[in-house]
């Protein structure tokens, strides 16, 4: 459905972007996640058509995006820092985008009035910061678009709606097949919902995997042996991502095969064996530690 194929960008002599390919399969949901200016925007507004490539391409539905009002209709792009007229009420842009939009679907409009619970005849603009990315998400999903592409969609929005948003995506992804890519920096949330995990870091896409093979991927044992020693043979075929150790007993990130290295373990009878699952904030932690961006211990 949507296809970043070897995507480059430069801004002067900056590389936004670095060769980054990425596919997103139809009815799937794709969570975008990097720190601080990784590119993730910049690939968001090449993928909806607001940026040109100096090389590469973004090919959503057999087409390339930029400058393809066709392709553009079927997206619906709620940005991270979003812009609404300054004399629109939501009512205003609702009969706006229902002259744009041969797709709008005014029924459905009317029904999320019960879950967004937001004047439609108050200005857009004299809403608070949580209040309009929920105006803009109410608007977007009322267009019933083929694709969804969200910056940080629910930065500044209160716990109880924000599961509310996760709660219509996921029901349009499962119903009609929408296809959705989300940044967020909210890792716990974006587990729940993600078939697909992009780790982007310094213009690059790191890691690019479905969350339950990322989860199985990456994992974490303790393990304590009666000597206290550990042999170094046990860990020939993994990576260790991270290690510590809390007297006799040792935590270990692994990434690898699970398997091989938890039998090279129960082979040498260890007095503590225990495989823990890894959250995706974790797994991002440790995958970002592994490439030099690490979370230091500060004592203040
Ligand atoms: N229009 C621009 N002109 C020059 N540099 C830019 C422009 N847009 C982005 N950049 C630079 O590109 C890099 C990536 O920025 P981007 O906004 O894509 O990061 P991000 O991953 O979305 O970050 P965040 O999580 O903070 O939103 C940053 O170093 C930023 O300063």
């Amino acid at each position: 459905m949507i296809k970043v194929k070897h995507l480059s960008k430069k801004f002067d002599d900056y590389q936004a972007l670095d060769d980054i390919s990425l596919n997103i399969q139809k009815g799937s949901i794709y969570g975008l996640v990097g720190p601080n200016g990784a590119g993730k925007t910049t690939l968001i507004k090449h993928m909806t058509g607001v940026y040109i490539q100096d090389e590469g391409r973004v090919v959503i539905n057999g087409s390339n995006v930029y400058e393809n009002n066709g392709v553009k209709e079927l997206i619906a792009y709620v940005p991270d820092d979003l812009y609404f007229f300054p004399q629109y009420t939501t009512k205003k842009m609702a009969e706006l985008y229902k002259r744009i939009f041969k797709t709008w679907n005014q029924d459905r409009y009317e029904k999320l009035k019960e879950v967004f619970k937001i004047d439609e005849n108050k200005k857009i603009n004299k809403l608070s910061k949580g209040m309009k990315k929920q105006v803009a998400f109410w608007l977007s999903i009322s267009y019933m678009p083929q694709v969804m592409i969200l910056d940080e969609p629910v930065d500044g929005i209160d716990p109880v709606m924000r599961k509310k948003v996760w709660n219509l995506l996921v029901q349009d992804v499962a119903e009609r097949k929408m296809t959705v890519l989300v940044s967020s920096h909210n890792l716990r949330e974006l587990e729940d919902v993600c078939d697909t995990v992009g780790i982007m870091h310094e213009g690059k896409l790191l890691i690019e995997k479905e969350i339950d093979d990322l989860k199985s991927d990456v994992y974490k044992i303790q393990v304590a042996f009666k000597n206290g020693e550990i042999s170094k043979d046990i860990f020939s075929d993994t990576k260790i991502l991270h290690k510590e150790n809390r007297g006799s007993i040792f935590l270990y990130i692994l990434k690898g095969n699970r398997k091989e290295t938890i039998d090279k373990i129960e082979k040498k009878g260890p007095a503590i064996l225990d495989v823990l699952p890894l959250t995706l904030e974790e797994i991002f932690i440790y995958e970002m530690e592994g490439v030099g961006y690490e979370i230091k211990n500060i004592i203040l």
